[in-house]
Order: C-alpha cells, then sequence, then structure tokens
C-alpha cells in the first residue's frame, strides 16, 4: 500500500506571510461590502446566523461584520469565519489580485509523489473551497487534479483525534497508512493518537526559533518537502 499523504496548508505548503498579509488583509476590508450584497443568499446567510448566534444573538449585519473582523485580527480558526473567507477570496483569485506562493521544495515534491502513486489529500482549517482556490491558484498553476481529497474543520477540529481517525476513513485508508504534515505539534499530536505517521514542518522563515528535541514532541521534523522519506 502507498503511503497516502495529507497535508496542512498555511505553515506546511504556504507561508504564513502570505495567509496573514495578503489574505486576511484583503477579506477583512472586503467583508462589509460582501456582507451588504450577498447577505441574502442563503449559504451566506447561514454562517453569518452561525457567527450571530455563538455572540450571543447579534441583531444587526454590521454587529457581524464588526465580529468577524475581530476574529480575522485573532487569526480564529472558526469553521463560519473559514467559509465566509473563502467566498470572498474567490473574488480576489478570480479577479488578479493575487496569486498563491507555495514554497519552492513544495510543487516538486507534490509533483513527485503524485507521480509516483501517493495519494495526495489537504487537511486545513480554511474551507474546502478556499482551499481549491488556493491550489488552483498557486504560482505554478493549478495543482488541485494532484489531490484526491480536501477536508477541512468541518468533519471537526484539527487538534483532535477523531478528525483524523474520521479522514482515514474518508480516503478509505488504515490511520497507519497515512503520513500527516504540519507546521503545529497540537495537530500532529492528534494525528499520531489517530495513528497516523507524522511528520513537523519546521519552516525557518516563518519559525525563526527551530522546534528542537521537547519543542518537535517526539515528531519527525523537516525544514523542507525535500528531505521527507516515505
Ligand atoms: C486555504 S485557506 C487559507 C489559509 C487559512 O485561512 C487558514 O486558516 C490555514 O490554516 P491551516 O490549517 O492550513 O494552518
Ligand atoms: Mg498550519
Amino acid at each position: 500500500m502507498k503511503t497516502t499523504i495529507l497535508t496542512d496548508i498555511e505553515g506546511t505548503t504556504s507561508s504564513i506571510s502570505f495567509v496573514r498579509d495578503v489574505l486576511f488583509p484583503y477579506a477583512r476590508a472586503a467583508l462589509p461590502d460582501f456582507v451588504r450584497e450577498h447577505g441574502d443568499d442563503p449559504n451566506v446567510r447561514h454562517w453569518l446566523d452561525i457567527v450571530a448566534v455563538e455572540s450571543g444573538g447579534l441583531c444587526q449585519d454590521a454587529m457581524i461584520v464588526e465580529t468577524l473582523q475581530g476574529w480575522i485580527d485573532q487569526d480564529r480558526k472558526h469553521t463560519a469565519l473559514k467559509a465566509l473567507q473563502g467566498l470572498i477570496w474567490e473574488a480576489g483569485y478570480r479577479d488578479g489580485d493575487f496569486t498563491a506562493p507555495l514554497y519552492p521544495d513544495v510543487v516538486p515534491a507534490l509533483r513527485a509523489w503524485h507521480d509516483a502513486g501517493h495519494p495526495l489529500a489537504v487537511y486545513s482549517s480554511g474551507s474546502v473551497p478556499a482551499q481549491k482556490l488556493l491550489f488552483s491558484h498557486t504560482d505554478a498553476g493549478d495543482l488541485v487534479p494532484l489531490f484526491r481529497g480536501f477536508f477541512d474543520t468541518e468533519i471537526g477540529h484539527k487538534r483532535d483525534a477523531d478528525s483524523y481517525r474520521l479522514i482515514a476513513d474518508r480516503l478509505d485508508r488504515s490511520p497507519g497508512d497515512i503520513l500527516f504534515l504540519s507546521d503545529v505539534v497540537e495537530e500532529l499530536d492528534a494525528a499520531r493518537d489517530a495513528g497516523m505517521r507524522t511528520v513537523l514542518l519546521d519552516r525557518l522563515e516563518d519559525y525563526p526559533q527551530p522546534r528542537l528535541d521537547e519543542a518537535a514532541n517526539g515528531h519527525l521534523r523537516v525544514e523542507s518537502f525535500a528531505d521527507i522519506v516515505l
């Protein structure tokens, strides 16, 4: 059985600065107009209503927008925020306001693994539509065809082992046949608890203090996809 590779995005395939300095400010600035123009769309309303209820019953869209902007500033990984961000980024990618850079070692490794028959999948806090937008608008072109599956927090929290069990199930693989790649040790802990193999990506441009020894909590640690041994 070929190892399946399940990868995180931010801090693993894509720089934290792209997400924080390009994607988040774009969504923050576009939110008021987006909610005004699309607030009656049932898919948008669904997520706005979840934010309103969870925030104690916000009764005006302006209050919901302010709450969401606060969540962006705090980098909250809330499923509703992530779904709305994905819808907003669609216009940015479509209009060519940005493309998605990947760390330089990522594309050669993904292509090599794919060509060698390793199934590839993504698990990110970014919504599945946002993941597909990102991988279809990379600096290296459309990489979506390389992937067999996309998972977001609708399947469960990234620090919860059950999420990884469910993903293994959906991919029709046993957890031991899956290698999870992430920059966040708590996510790797959860994947390991579920029985997956794990590798910590320690991207020194984003994590200037290398996570060595106890900081890596027993996970294999690499600084590049090129150093991953399947
Ligand atoms: C794919 S959408 C952009 C990234 C994002 O919003 C995010 O929260 C990424 O979190 P990750 O789980 O990939 O570290
Ligand atoms: Mg990450």
